[in-house]
């Protein structure tokens, strides 16, 4: 079916009902008696019913053509099941999708390859699969293998490959199939940095070509940087569509506890996925009575000698929810001194995912300091940053130090990556600076 005018993708009332076995699984054995019932097709007889489980409840979609959409959402939200009903690979129980242009999915990983063949033969059966034709695919070999990186495992079976070398296949023969909407599904995850790096730049320059992309992904980084719109998935419902940097936000609300999306309250005790346990639970921040957000540190990278330590640390706005770019951040900074100290710097900085410090504040470049008279004393530091940071995500670093130049400098305390900081809204200078500009003109000649 094809969608009319300018939408690359229209879904109408989508939904996906599944059948599942109405009783849960109580014991190892009893649960391998409920597969080998289901298996001999005895199920209904010795288990009573099936149920309905309503992974996506029904949903209209429309992407524009190039369009750039990411659908997110925790896990089990139903991203998956849309994705593949988006690309064809599973049937909706209700509704119509209809597609307009040529259509290449990456959904499981290698799914188009067969793991006997070499990577070469695999090129030609995958290339096939997806609409190239022998002779096309000969002359983009050259291209493909350039992009993939894979060496002399190309004459070795699939099987033998990382998760990571799959997919460096794949998306080479994507590549050269260059399709008019491209769907993929997490896996980019599995790449390193580099191949990352390289395949959103093909990715950047492929929408720019025009052509529409969808994809799902937990990682806001990634996403926010490819797309500019997002749709969140809340226990197969549609939370939200909109703004990219308003669907991050949401993401992110939706990972804090007692989050509250369509009338329903998350539960505290949800299991958290993987991500959550690793950092996001160490996240939730409390609200004190005169405004501050006490921020939960996680604490995994400290350097310093611990003369000063850091105590807590307080923000205005909550950091958990997004700061738009632009904005000032109000922070305090509880901090104590094991025995007096005449003088010391505080240091207040973000780096990406990749180390990199990207915005800083030192009090040394502006001849700021604190000194702390008596052996265990506290003192507050409290002031303002304001963000003119490029919207993605941040690791936060907060930094004591006794600094006698730029380069020669003491660490008093140093928590590295001690929050996630998300930052918000649009784009509004170019790199990772902005860099202030006056005196333009143009004129004619
Ligand atoms: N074949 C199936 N039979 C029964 N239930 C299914 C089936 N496939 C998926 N589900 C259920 O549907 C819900 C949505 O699954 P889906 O894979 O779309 O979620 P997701 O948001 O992609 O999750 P994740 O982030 O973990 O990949 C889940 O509760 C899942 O258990």
């Amino acid at each position: 079916m094809t969608a009319p005018d300018d939408h690359a993708i229209q879904l109408r009332n989508v939904s996906k009902v599944y059948r599942i076995p109405a009783k849960g699984r109580e014991s190892f054995l009893g649960s391998m008696t409920v597969m080998f019932d289901a298996l001999l097709g005895n199920y209904g007889k010795r288990h009573g019913t099936f149920r309905q489980f309503d992974a996506l409840e029904p949903l209209d979609v429309m992407i524009g053509r190039g369009e750039s959409m990411a659908i997110v959402g925790r896990n089990g939200s139903g991203k998956s099941t849309l994705l593949q009903i988006i690309a064809g690979t599973l049937r909706a129980t209700t509704g119509t999708v209809q597609v307009n242009g040529s259509l290449c999915a990456l959904l499981e990983l290698g799914s188009g390859f067969n793991p006997e063949f070499t990577g070469m033969e695999n090129i030609y059966l995958n290339g096939a699969m997806l609409g190239l034709e022998r002779k096309r695919i000969e002359n983009k070999l050259e291209d493909i293998l350039a992009f993939a990186e894979i060496g002399e495992f190309v004459d070795q079976p699939v099987r033998t490959y990382s998760s990571g070398m799959r997919l460096r296949l794949a998306f080479a023969v994507i590549t050269a199939v260059d399709p008019e909407i491209l769907i993929i599904d997490e896996a980019l995850s599995v790449g390193d940095a580099f191949f990352q790096s390289r395949c959103v730049r093909w990715l950047e320059d492929y929408l720019e070509r025009g052509n529409t992309f969808i994809c799902v992904s937990h990682d806001m980084f990634m996403i926010q940087r490819l797309c500019r719109r997002g749709i969140v998935l809340d226990d197969g419902r549609k939370a939200f569509e909109g703004d990219i940097s308003d669907a991050a936000n949401l993401y992110y609300r939706l990972h804090g506890k007692g989050a509250k999306v369509g009338g329903r309250l998350l539960d505290k005790d949800e299991p958290a996925d993987e991500e959550d346990k690793d950092d996001e639970d160490d996240l939730v921040s409390v609200k004190d009575e005169a405004g501050w957000w006490l921020l939960n540190l996680r604490i995994k990278e400290r350097t310093g000698n611990q003369q000063v330590t850091i105590e807590k640390v307080w923000t205005q706005p909550n950091l958990q929810e997004g700061i738009p770019s632009g904005k000032w951040l109000k922070v305090k900074i509880q901090v104590r001194a094991r025995e007096p100290i005449e003088l010391f710097h505080f240091g207040f900085g973000f780096r990406d995912r990749s180390g990199q410090l990207i915005g800083g504040y030192h009090s040394f470049y502006e001849e700021k300091s604190v000194a702390i008279e008596s052996a265990g004393q506290g003192k507050i530091i409290t002031c303002e940053f304001k963000l003119d940071l490029k919207p993605q995500m941040y690791l936060l670093v907060i930094g004591l130090a006794i600094n006698h130049t730029a380069d020669d400098w003491q660490d008093l305390d140093c928590i590295w990556d001690c929050a996630k900081v998300l930052v918000t809204g649009q784009e509004t200078f170019w790199g990772l600076a902005p860099l202030p500009m006056r005196g333009f003109t143009a004129e004619d000649l």
